[in-house]
């Protein structure tokens, strides 16, 4: 495979100062990311996931070791705007209606009124939010509310979508239905995803490679790779190829976890 490389994480290791000491986050961490590619990382609490994350979206700077995004360094490609993060929660502003939450990065970016709405409008339509525009975030659902931090972070057109856990706080039945829409969204965009999550079934049923991380200080135990169509249905979780890879990724979950907690 061809693909270029989109993200290049090369020996990062962290280590925060923190009052209590030294917390070791990151141990020489090792991995190359291709255009297109949706890749999940899942691991035990506290492991690093998020700071690998921020590392790479340059909100954090590694202790040692080099991070390039598209051949850039992680910086410029944050001032190239080629992040588009979405959390958990979906840190939408109360008092802003939906469209004016879409647009406010276009806003601090300096897109002209005109591309802002056409965006809003676009990016609306893309997660199935289309007449929802005037209504205020405590007006939709949680489902709904992360849908439109969803188009907000893809709304400036980034290269990479960071998704840190964006249906953890979600019901089962919502996080499935949410689930569909990203990989139908993926297979639209061929964005570059790089998504955080506890969930073994997600992590299967979302990514074309799934990162296993060790307890802290995170190290990589696991690269599972793997070739499902873009376009798939929950009924693949039946398939006893899904359920194999579910099982080599529990397999790499326990064997980095020690139980004592
Ligand atoms: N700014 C910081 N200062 C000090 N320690 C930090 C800081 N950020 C993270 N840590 C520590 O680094 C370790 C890794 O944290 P991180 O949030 O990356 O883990 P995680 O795998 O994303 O966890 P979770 O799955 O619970 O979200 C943790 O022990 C955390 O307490």
């Amino acid at each position: 495979m061809t693909r270029p490389i989109a993200v290049d994480v090369s020996k990062v290791s962290l280590t925060f100062d923190t009052a209590d000491g030294k917390v070791e986050a990151l141990s020489n961490v090792d991995l190359q990311i291709g255009g297109g590619e949706f890749v999940s990382f899942i691991g035990p609490s506290g492991c690093g996931k998020t700071t690998l994350l921020r590392v790479i979206a340059d909100l954090q700077q590694p202790s040692s070791g080099s991070v390039t995004v598209n051949g850039m360094s992680a910086e410029q490609a944050r001032l190239g705007r080629n992040y588009g993060y979405v959390f958990q929660a979906p840190a939408l502003f109360p008092w802003r209606s939906i469209e004016a939450n879409l647009k406010l990065p276009l806003e601090l970016m300096g897109f002209s009124p005109t591309e802002q709405k056409q965006r809003a409008a676009r990016y609306l339509d893309l997660v199935n939010l289309t007449g929802f525009e005037r209504k205020f975030p405590w007006q939709l659902s949680g489902g709904m509310q992360q849908r439109v931090s969803i188009a907000r972070a893809l709304s400036f057109d980034p290269e990479l979508l960071l998704m840190d856990e964006p249906f953890g706080a979600l019901d089962e039945i919502v996080r499935d239905h949410l689930n569909e829409q990203l990989l139908q969204l993926w297979a639209k965009t061929r964005k570059t995803v790089l998504f955080v999550t506890h969930s073994i079934p997600e992590a299967v049923f979302l990514s074309s490679r799934i990162v296993v991380m060790s307890p802290r200080p995170g190290r990589i135990t696991d690269i599972i790779d793997y070739n499902f169509p873009r376009e798939r249905t929950l009924e693949i979780r039946e398939t006893p190829e899904f359920m194999a890879i579910a099982q080599r990724v529990r397999t790499g979950l326990r064997a980095g976890h020690s139980y004592d907690e």
